[in-house]
């Protein structure tokens, strides 16, 4: 058996062309092109690909995006007053802090700090909280990503027994939270976990983001299993890979996502959905309700 490859690149740039439709709808019907503003703390290298990256998303969209730039050693009050400014700009709808942030910052005040109807990467407490009772604004772009894949492929989820690999904040408390409201059966493994095998086994849908190349091998996934990798690892000589050994588990996985091209182009896609979403809301709190867009079904919504 060799599993059916899901393609984040491909399902990607299907929702990117909507995204593009509905960016110029809304710029016309309402002139309000969407704003994104991306914050940038220090110089590390990898950060300043993803931003790129990111902007250049954008870019391709029609959604304006303006980075800010600090050194690492910016003072927290500098960069509060920053993302307070940016919560009060009318043309920004998006304010996104790139993470991880230089040691020494404190990640929550810096996330808190961001207006909750700006806050695309749904890294906010209060839509964290909302994940918990399934009424997020925004909800975070890789798990989002993943929901969107699984959903595109019509892979089911109800009644399913999905282990997730990881237990961060940004990915595997989140998609825990989006599986358990689609009624699967949820479990969460993390570093400290005996036995990982056990749980992964038992997966129809198995989640890995623990960040180790090679962590999950064949023996440890069970046939026909989705194998979905959130991992991204770059190797000494330079190639990226997955936490999967992605040769092996394909041969007993029905479908399984690539590294790169799988869930990485999803979560820039999802925060161009959130912040296509925060201009949309920003329009209608202001003007009042604007028409549908024109398709069918909506993709900001986690379904
Ligand atoms: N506030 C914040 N929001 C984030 O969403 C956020 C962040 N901080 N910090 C870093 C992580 C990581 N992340 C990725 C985005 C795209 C790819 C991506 O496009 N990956 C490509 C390959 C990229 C490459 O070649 O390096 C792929 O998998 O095909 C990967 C990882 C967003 N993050
Ligand atoms: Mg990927």
């Amino acid at each position: 058996m060799s599993a059916r490859i899901l393609d984040g690149r491909m399902i990607g740039r299907a929702i990117r062309n909507r995204i593009k439709t509905d960016v110029a709808e809304l710029s016309e019907l309402a002139s309000a092109t969407p704003g994104l503003a991306v914050i940038l703390i220090g110089d590390d290298p990898a950060s300043r690909v993803y931003v790129t990256n990111k902007m250049k998303a954008c870019a391709d969209v029609g959604i304006r995006s303006t980075l800010i730039e600090y050194p690492k050693d910016v003072p927290a009050e500098a960069l509060i007053q920053s993302i307070e400014r940016l919560n009060d700009d009318p043309t920004i709808h998006g304010i996104l802090v790139q993470l991880p942030l230089p040691p020494h910052h404190d990640v929550r005040a810096v996330l808190h700090a961001i207006s909750i109807e700006k806050d695309v990467d749904g890294f906010h407490l209060y839509n964290v909280g909302g994940l918990v009772v399934g009424d997020t604004i925004f909800s975070p772009c890789t798990p989002f990503g993943v929901m969107k894949i699984l959903d595109h492929a019509r892979i089911p989820v109800e009644g399913r027994n999905v282990t997730i690999v990881g237990a961060s904040n940004i990915v595997g408390k989140p998609m825990a939270l989006m599986m358990m409201r689609r009624d699967a059966t949820v479990a969460v493994c993390h570093a400290k976990t005996r036995d990982l095998a056990q749980y992964t086994i038992l997966a129809d849908i198995l989640v890995v983001a623990a960040g180790v190349p090679n962590l999950i091998l064949p023996q440890m996934v069970r046939t026909g299993a989705v194998v979905i990798d959130v991992g991204i690892n770059r190797l000494p000589d330079g190639r990226l890979v997955g936490d999967v050994d992605f040769e092996g588990v394909s041969r007993k996985a029905s479908f399984i996502t690539p590294v790169p091209g799988g869930v990485g182009p999803m979560t820039v896609t999802m925060l161009l959905v959130n912040t296509l979403s925060a201009a949309r809301r920003f329009v209608e709190q202001t003007h009042g309700p604007i028409p549908a867009p024109v398709h069918p079904e909506d993709i900001t919504q986690l379904a």
